[in-house]
């Protein structure tokens, strides 16, 4: 039997009268890197947040790592981690006292030593010690990426990993994901808007529209079926309902 990082089936969520994910089932294989992508407002953070366990669904069953995510979350969740620029780490404290109560709470063991290998791996010594609140959109993402990283994570979710680093600072994370998902094979799911890193990093992708998902496959196998030359081109024919034009 295929072991899985996430099984996902029937998932809807329903906002009053926001359908904002509708009957939504994947799977994905532990080890895989995975995007999820869509137009805005197409259910990507909404189905993070669900994977991740701080939105309830309205209904369907995720599993995670095994696990049933609405009875046993808890079980799970020191086994995952995630970063989001929409969620903000307390902005007084320094990057390393964020990393240090994280560190707590996830029950990292050497705790000091694990912050100190990731200072050295994600290149933070320059703003360690500044308050979150001062640091650069950049430095934030570095300093999120590492509180993701803290508790060596079986399951990465990442929302937008590198929308607001430089290209030669994206590049580079980019290049650190993967060594860390080759060194550690964990499974990283990421939701992100920039084809290029996806068609670099992720063996599958979901395509949700509507907050349903209307395709799945390979990069390399999209980009074909699409009859196109890249995976933004197959990203605006989905878009903008191109399928049946460009298919035979
Ligand atoms: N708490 C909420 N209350 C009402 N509607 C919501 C709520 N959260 C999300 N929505 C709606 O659900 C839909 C999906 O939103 P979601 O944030 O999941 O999209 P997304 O794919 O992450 O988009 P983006 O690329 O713009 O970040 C949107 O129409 C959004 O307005």
């Amino acid at each position: 039997m295929q072991d899985f990082a996430l099984q996902v089936d029937g998932l809807s969520k329903h906002f009053g009268s926001v359908v904002a994910v509708d009957g939504v089932s994947f799977t994905i294989a532990r080890g895989a890197t995975v995007a999820l992508l869509g137009g805005n407002g197409a259910g990507k953070t909404t189905t993070l947040s669900m994977l991740l366990g701080l939105l309830l669904p309205s209904s369907g069953t995720i599993r995670v790592l095994g696990e049933d995510m609405v009875r046993h979350r808890y079980r799970v969740l020191p086994r995952l981690n995630f970063s989001s620029p929409y969620v903000d780490l307390p902005h007084r404290l320094s990057a390393r006292e964020n990393l240090t109560v994280y560190g707590h709470l996830y029950g990292v063991p050497h705790l000091k030593a694990r912050v100190g290998e990731l200072e050295r791996a994600l290149e933070l010594s320059e703003f360690l010690d500044r308050p979150v609140g001062k640091l650069s959109a950049g430095q934030k993402t570095r300093v999120a990426l590492a509180k993701a990283l803290l508790n060596r994570p079986e399951l990465l979710l990442l929302d937008e990993p590198t929308a607001s680093l430089d290209p030669d600072t994206a590049d580079w994370m980019r290049g650190y994901l993967r060594d860390y998902q080759r060194a550690s094979g964990a499974t990283i799911l990421l939701a992100s808007h920039n084809m290029t890193e996806v068609e670099r990093m992720c063996d599958d992708v979901l395509v949700l529209k509507g907050g349903r998902l209307v395709d799945q496959g390979a990069p390399s196998a999209l980009v074909g079926e699409y009859g196109r030359a890249t995976l933004e081109e197959v990203f605006l024919d989905i878009a903008r309902d191109r399928r049946a034009e460009t298919m035979p």
